[in-house]
């Protein structure tokens, strides 16, 4: 086409516009079709091409499973969802076989589709690990391609390899036998043993073995059902069963939920001490902030089970004060950004008095001026309270509880940024009016539209604005409701702690893993068909709970008058019963909650060092001392003047009789 384009266009002289027009209908179309390609550099597969594949393939470390496709074949586009699920499910296994994918219907690769003989669309190639001679693959033709077969298939693969073809980093997958479990009880040893113990034709413990090959502190073995021997001194009734030993010698059974391949894989990856093995370098620093070097800051301990306001107050002190701060006016498309961002935290924060007086003066300063380009300083001096307004503070320090990471540069801000997003998402399906004239109100979207247009336009991380960027046009104008909201944000953080496990910014001590876990909502977790599969209405109200104001702790925030750390005190449950006396269940701005802060200051709770609720007048804030002093003043006034009132009465009364006693 494009050549009879250009050729007979200039052959009947069509005029220069229409060629062009012409050209750029072709360039679209040309565009279309590589848009239309079915899978993107941000999957977790290989995109292979001509120039690409034999390289790839020979002498590879590992196996690999190919599908090689055409993106115009209509099953090949309805196939690449489970493709795609399927990559994901088995990302952990790259170092034993990989994924990879290659498009025959782009021109490039017609020659290699033909060499390696494909003729149907999609075909499903294994090729072997440690192959020097061409090898044009094994083919899998069954119907049957569904994600469970497929994976399946994949473990089977790997175990057809010989001793010396086996790739080198791949934990061995044949079961172990009771002798040489039974050896291992009551041993020491440097790391954990998990030891799956199931049916012959079981896949389980092979695919925990291979979930957890990219970690350390534990190794995974798996036995039969058929070693009655092992059955009975373990004391095993079910099949499939995991037993783990640990390295102090104590054993016992798995304490998992549901016997499934996430419980088991989840289970063991949270261990203390088990860790997703890092790149050298990383490795090479070292857990500083666990070890106690020189730029150690005190650890402390926490509760994954609960959302510290320390993280909360921390990341807005860090962005309001270190990354808005680095613009030095904000105007225009900026200004808007910064207006509505302030308007959805002023009215959605579930924290402390002071911090939510503090927004909400910033918003009424916000609203009140008529200025289309304002100085940041003029913010800062605002957030820092020079004005010295009673009852508004926002510490001026990084105090990270849940966003504590291992190594300084690890967590933090980023992880306390996803941490308010959440929360601020919560608070608006708990609280559906509390954007009431606002201009945002009655839009389920409001404070992910906001979300997305903060992390665009200042978040310090372009690349990650990029990315969110990306999923936020796939689909968050899908989001109908303030419930959909909570959760497209849930199923977006997921899908970036999946592309981001195993990078280097993964903390080995908090590796990326879908989210939650088992062992916080176990009823969350299900499984279709040998594929894990997510219960979202459980998981909603999990969100509602987790990000909920009863579950956000207040032990290590910062008060005014310095850092309260977390006081000794009752154990992790009494304690979390304790929190949930400290926190207020709704929006502490809203004035009917007011007496429960008030409570919370009376009981001694220690973190709300805060002055009383008072009084908002004309932008500036009184607390109640302020209010008992004015009408203190007031009264002695009033006092002073009747004193003195009475005094001159008197002294002209006398006057008067003074001065009229000669005429008397
Ligand atoms: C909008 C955004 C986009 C980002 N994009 C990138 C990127 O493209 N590349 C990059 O390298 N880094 C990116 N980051 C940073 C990255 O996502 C992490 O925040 C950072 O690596 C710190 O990770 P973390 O281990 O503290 O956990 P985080 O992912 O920051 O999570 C914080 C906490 O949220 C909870 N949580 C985890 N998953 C979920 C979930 N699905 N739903 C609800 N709560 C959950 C957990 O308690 C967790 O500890 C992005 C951050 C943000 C805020």
């Amino acid at each position: 086409m494009a050549t009879c384009v250009s050729g007979s266009c200039s052959a009947l002289r069509l005029p220069a516009w229409l060629v062009a027009v012409i050209s750029f209908l072709g360039a679209c179309i040309l565009c279309r079709a590589q848009a239309t390609r079915l899978y993107s550099a941000g999957d977790p597969l290989t995109i292979l091409a001509s120039d690409s594949l034999k390289e790839t393939l020979h002498n590879s470390s590992t196996a690999w499973l190919v599908e090689f496709y055409s993106s115009w074949c209509g099953h090949c586009i309805q196939y690449s969802p489970t493709w795609k699920a399927l990559a994901g499910d088995v990302k952990d296994w790259d170092q034993g076989i990989k994924l990879g994918v290659l498009d025959c219907a782009f021109e490039k690769n017609f020659d290699i589709c033909k060499e390696f003989g494909i003729h149907f669309y999609p075909t499903f190639r294994f090729f072997k690990a440690h192959s020097t001679t061409f090898d044009v693959g094994k083919t899998y033709g069954g119907a049957d391609r569904e994600l469970q077969t497929m994976r399946q298939l994949m473990v089977s693969f790997l175990q057809n390899h010989s001793r010396e073809e086996w790739p080198s980093k791949c934990p061995q997958l044949e079961p172990s036998g009771s002798a040489d479990v039974l050896a291992q009880l009551g041993q020491k040893a440097e790391e954990y043993t998990a030891i799956i113990i199931e049916e012959e034709d079981s896949y389980v413990g092979r695919e925990v073995i291979l979930d957890l090959m990219k970690y350390e502190g534990v190794t995974v073995k798996r036995a039969l059902g058929s070693e009655k021997l092992l059955l009975e001194k373990l004391g095993i009734a079910a099949l499939p069963s995991a037993y783990l030993l640990e390295p102090s010698g104590k054993h016992g059974l798995m304490n998992v939920e549901k016997r499934l391949r996430f419980f088991f894989s989840s289970y063991l990856k949270l261990l203390p001490g088990v860790r997703r093995k890092q790149a050298l370098s990383a490795r090479a620093l070292g857990p500083a902030r666990m070890s106690g070097s020189a730029v150690a800051v005190v650890w402390k301990d926490f509760d994954k089970s609960k959302v510290y306001m320390a993280d909360l107050e921390s990341g807005l002190h860090y962005l309001l004060r270190v990354e808005l701060a680095s613009h030095q006016t904000l105007e225009g498309e900026e200004l808007k950004t910064f207006k509505d961002f302030v308007t959805v935290v002023a009215k959605l924060f579930p924290g402390r008095q002071s911090v939510v007086k503090l927004l909400e003066t910033l918003l009424e300063w916000l609203v009140s001026l008529p200025l289309e380009r304002i100085p940041y300083d003029a913010i800062l001096d605002l957030v820092n309270n020079k004005m010295r307004i009673s009852g508004m503070f926002l510490s001026d320090q990084l105090q990270w509880v849940g966003c504590q990471g291992s190594r300084p540069e690890l967590r933090g801000y980023p992880c306390s940024l996803w941490t308010l997003f959440h929360a601020l998402t919560v608070q608006a399906a708990q609280r559906p009016d509390a954007l009431a004239n606002t201009g945002l109100e009655e839009d389920p979207q409001a404070v992910l539209q906001t979300m997305r247009r903060y992390v665009h336009t200042f978040f310090g991380c372009q690349e990650c604005g990029r990315h969110f960027e990306e999923m936020a046009k796939e689909s968050l104008d899908q989001v109908k409701s303030l419930q959909e909201a909570v959760l497209w944000l849930w199923r977006k953080h997921n899908q970036v702690n999946n592309r981001l496990a195993g990078a280097l910014s993964d903390d080995p001590h908090f590796p990326k893993t879908q989210w939650p876990t088992p062992n916080l909502c176990p009823a969350c977790h299900e499984e279709k068909d040998g594929l894990h599969v997510w219960n979202e209405e459980k998981v909603f109200h999990f969100l509602m709970d987790y990000y909920g104001a009863a579950n956000i702790s207040p032990k290590y925030t910062l008060s005014q008058e310095g850092p309260a750390p977390g006081r000794d005190g009752p154990s992790y449950k009494d304690k979390g019963q304790q929190d949930q006396q400290d926190i207020p269940t709704t929006n502490p701005s809203d004035p009917s909650n007011q007496r429960s802060l008030v409570g919370q200051e009376q009981g001694g709770i220690g973190v709300y060092k805060e002055a009383k609720p008072g009084v908002t007048f004309l932008g500036l804030g009184f607390s109640n001392i302020d209010m008992s002093l004015c009408v203190l003043l007031y009264a002695a006034s009033c006092v002073f003047i009747m004193v003195m009132f009475f005094f001159f009465r008197m002294r002209s009364r006398r006057w008067k009789i003074k001065h009229n006693r000669p005429y008397v």
